[in-house]
């Protein structure tokens, strides 16, 4: 036997035996605290045709994506991420449907990151997505929801940032640098380089209330206070006092939620999905440098498909919350372990019949027939392995 034929692909990983279990556990208690929440359940396929992912969409970059072609030459796509997917599910089965639509999942997808620090190429998100609501009531059920679901899986240290797109677009836009400077500065800002920001802005003549908001960019966890602060410095430029104010009364609903106390704001969050038109957040707690929770609002993507409605939504990435979980010493409970009914040949109707009440009551029963390479022994040794919760002998 060749001994690659044991090995798995970098960046993808096996999960077996109680690890398996702890994370589909966990992945059901997730959905069914979205059931809870009204969230209607929904499965796409794991791959689609290219187009769902294509530029325009604004998803993840073609180079990251795993492509490849079917009978008929058309070039097919592993997904890299789900809501893309959602959006052409509601336009195409839901088309004029004008009340909210509540979507919940759980799937895989796919990205063909480079391999640096260990990331996974696959992982498992459970979410939601809230179509047709424009409001900011809808922003704050996803926080909300996602806080509520941390909570739910075992996480009491955790913190959900928040930002809206609009904040940086529109200092961008009042400061009117060009295509090139505005890329060098979200450069600098998602690698965290705010003095970088604020020797550019230095250098060019701006509104001095403009440069003071630059100075917001380098402030991690903003308080609403600093909000109203930058509301009055954003007086004349609308997209920017838009954008603050919409998470001012952001804040407000997530006080009625009782969830205001794992939330922060910051004004320099920004994220690689280009399809984000306002709100958006993302969840961190120690044990994992990578978010658990990525989301917000993206009311232009369904326009590609045919429908024209606002939506919002997040997902719970379950592979780092797992990872998050184990390093803070966090149980999941399982929901039931296995008895085993050992027996031999004589005893097959007996076990049999044991095994089918035991499981009538709820129990899971595997059975264990004993052959000229085991013993009994051997099973009661096994078993404390295992993790079994009872052993019957029918012998
Ligand atoms: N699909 C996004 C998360 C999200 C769900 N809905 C809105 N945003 C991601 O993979 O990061």
């Amino acid at each position: 036997m060749k001994r690659e034929l044991l090995h798995t692909p970098e960046g993808v990983r096996d999960i077996y035996s109680e690890e398996c279990e702890r994370k589909l556990a966990l992945e059901n208690g997730i959905m069914s605290v979205l059931r809870t929440y009204g969230y209607h359940p929904i499965q796409t396929p794991a791959f689609e045709f290219f187009d769902i992912f294509g530029k325009e969409i604004g998803s993840t970059p073609s180079k990251d994506l795993y492509k490849f072609f079917d009978r008929e030459g058309n070039t097919l796509v592993l997904r890299p991420d789900i809501t893309p997917s959602i959006a052409r599910c509601a336009s195409k089965y839901f088309m004029d449907e004008k009340i909210p639509l509540r979507f919940c999942y759980t799937g895989n997808t796919f990205i063909n990151n480079s391999s640096y620090q260990g990331r996974l190429k696959e992982c498992t998100q459970s979410g939601a997505e809230l179509i047709g609501d424009p409001s900011v009531d809808a922003d704050a059920e996803m926080i909300s929801l996602a806080v509520n679901l941390l909570k739910n899986a075992g996480l009491t240290d955790f913190q959900i940032s928040i930002g809206h797109v609009d904040f940086l677009e529109g200092l961008l836009k009042a400061a009117g640098f060009d295509e090139t400077t505005e890329e060098e500065i979200k450069d600098f800002i998602s690698n965290k380089n705010f003095y970088a920001v604020e020797e550019l802005v230095k250098h060019v003549s701006l509104d001095p209330d403009l440069i003071d908001l630059f100075g917001m960019l380098k402030t991690f966890m903003i308080q609403t206070s600093h909000i109203k602060e930058a509301k009055e410095k954003a007086k004349n430029y609308e997209k920017i006092y838009l954008a603050l104010e919409r998470l001012e009364q952001l804040d407000e609903i997530l006080k009625l939620y009782q969830v205001d106390q794992y939330v922060s704001y910051e004004l320099a969050m920004l994220s690689g999905l280009e399809y984000y038109t306002g709100i958006i957040f993302s969840g961190y707690t120690f044990g994992t440098g990578e978010a658990i929770v990525k989301g917000g609002r993206y009311d232009t993507l369904l326009t590609y498909f045919g429908k024209n409605a606002p939506a919002t939504g997040f997902v719970i990435v379950v592979d780092q919350l797992m990872a998050a979980l184990s390093r803070q010493n966090i149980e999941i409970p399982l929901a039931n372990r296995n008895i085993w009914i050992v027996y031999n040949c004589q005893n097959q109707a007996n076990a049999i019949t044991i095994a089918g009440k035991l499981r009538k009551s709820g129990e899971n029963v595997e059975l264990m027939k004993l052959t000229k390479d085991t013993s009994r022994e051997m099973f009661e040794a096994y078993a404390e392995n295992f993790n079994i919760k009872d052993v019957i002998y029918c012998l």
